[in-house]
């Protein structure tokens, strides 16, 4: 699929190992026929697209750059992009590529035809356990995935996660992700000399992922998060004291209290791993091994 082959690493590789070679192609809003809008985001809107000549449906994220330097979020965006093109899952949106042009940058993104994952939540309230074990258990492999590249998702809730066209969940939104180590530092080898706290800080900052997604399977049974309340300051208060408790209603089981109980610990080292959740029994007589969730 021609899309596919043109993300912006690619893209520079190959203008320099082939400078004097035929042009490279780069895309532009031409090269796609735009269909209805999908939504809008605080900087810009997302429209459903087809790329003219390989007939691949996307989501074109359309951003303004003044709004963007207004927010001064132009570094974040670059992070993003950066990080985000050159992740490969399942369960990962797929960014494809990017543009621009005086007034707006283009993302060409994979399209999640299901939508939003929070307005599916606020639908049914709640999930069954089936459900919420098969979502968690896809994140779990999706962030051991990033954690291998050194990525630190760092935002994963309800609202960056969509739904693909066969009910698989994807990481949408990669705003507040980062690159553990530089590449410099990886590639040179200089990391024989780093200190142990520094080695392991990779594992340690990837365990701020292990919490949230125990907030998120919390939020999935019960259809609100563990350490909601009015004030900003009592949801502070509550979480530094890891003040969890588990309603009588919806009935939920205990190994799934088990579960999030292993993840939402405060010692960041002592929270079950990822790749221990996914042999968790509840995960393992719960979710659905394709990752598909099927109603
Ligand atoms: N890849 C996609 N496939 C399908 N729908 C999408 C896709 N990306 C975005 N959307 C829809 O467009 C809406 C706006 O997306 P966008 O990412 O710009 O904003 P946001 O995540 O809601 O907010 P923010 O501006 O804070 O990032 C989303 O809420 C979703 O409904």
């Amino acid at each position: 699929m021609a899309i596919a082959e043109t993300h912006p690493q690619q893209q520079q590789e190959k203008v320099s190992s082939e400078a004097s070679a035929a042009e490279k192609k780069r895309w532009t809003l031409s090269d796609f026929d735009i269909g209805k809008p999908l939504g809008r985001g605080k900087f810009g809107h997302v429209y459903l697209a087809r790329e003219k000549r390989s007939n691949h449906i996307v989501a074109l994220k359309v951003l303004f750059k003044s709004q963007l330097q207004q927010s001064q979020v132009e570094h974040q965006l670059r992070r993003e992009v950066e990080i985000q093109s050159h992740l490969r899952h399942p369960n990962i949106l797929r960014l494809y590529g990017y543009f621009y042009d005086q007034k707006r940058v283009y993302l060409i993104l994979e399209y999640a035809a299901k939508g939003e994952l929070y307005k599916e939540l606020q639908r049914c309230k709640y999930f069954s356990e089936r459900r919420a074990a098969t979502y968690v258990a896809s994140l779990a492999r999706a962030l051991i995935y990033c954690h291998g590249k050194h990525v630190i998702h760092r935002d994963i809730k309800p609202e960056n996660l969509l739904i693909g066209a066969q009910g698989e969940l994807k990481i949408a939104d990669f705003g507040w992700s980062v690159h553990t180590f530089n590449r410099r530092r990886t590639m040179c080898g200089t990391l024989d000399y780093l200190p142990p706290e520094m080695v392991e800080s990779v594992e340690h900052d990837a365990s701020v992922d292990i919490w949230s997604l125990g907030v998120l399977c919390y939020e999935f049974l019960y259809g609100v998060p563990p350490f909601e309340a009015k004030e900003h300051s009592d949801t502070y208060r509550r979480i530094v004291q890891v003040d969890l408790k588990f309603p009588p209603k919806p009935i939920v089981s205990s190994a799934a209290k088990d579960l999030i109980s292993q993840m939402l610990v405060k010692d960041s080292s002592q929270r079950l791993p990822l790749h221990k959740l996914l042999e968790h029994p509840w995960i393992v007589q719960n979710a659905d091994p394709s990752g598909i969730y099927r109603a």
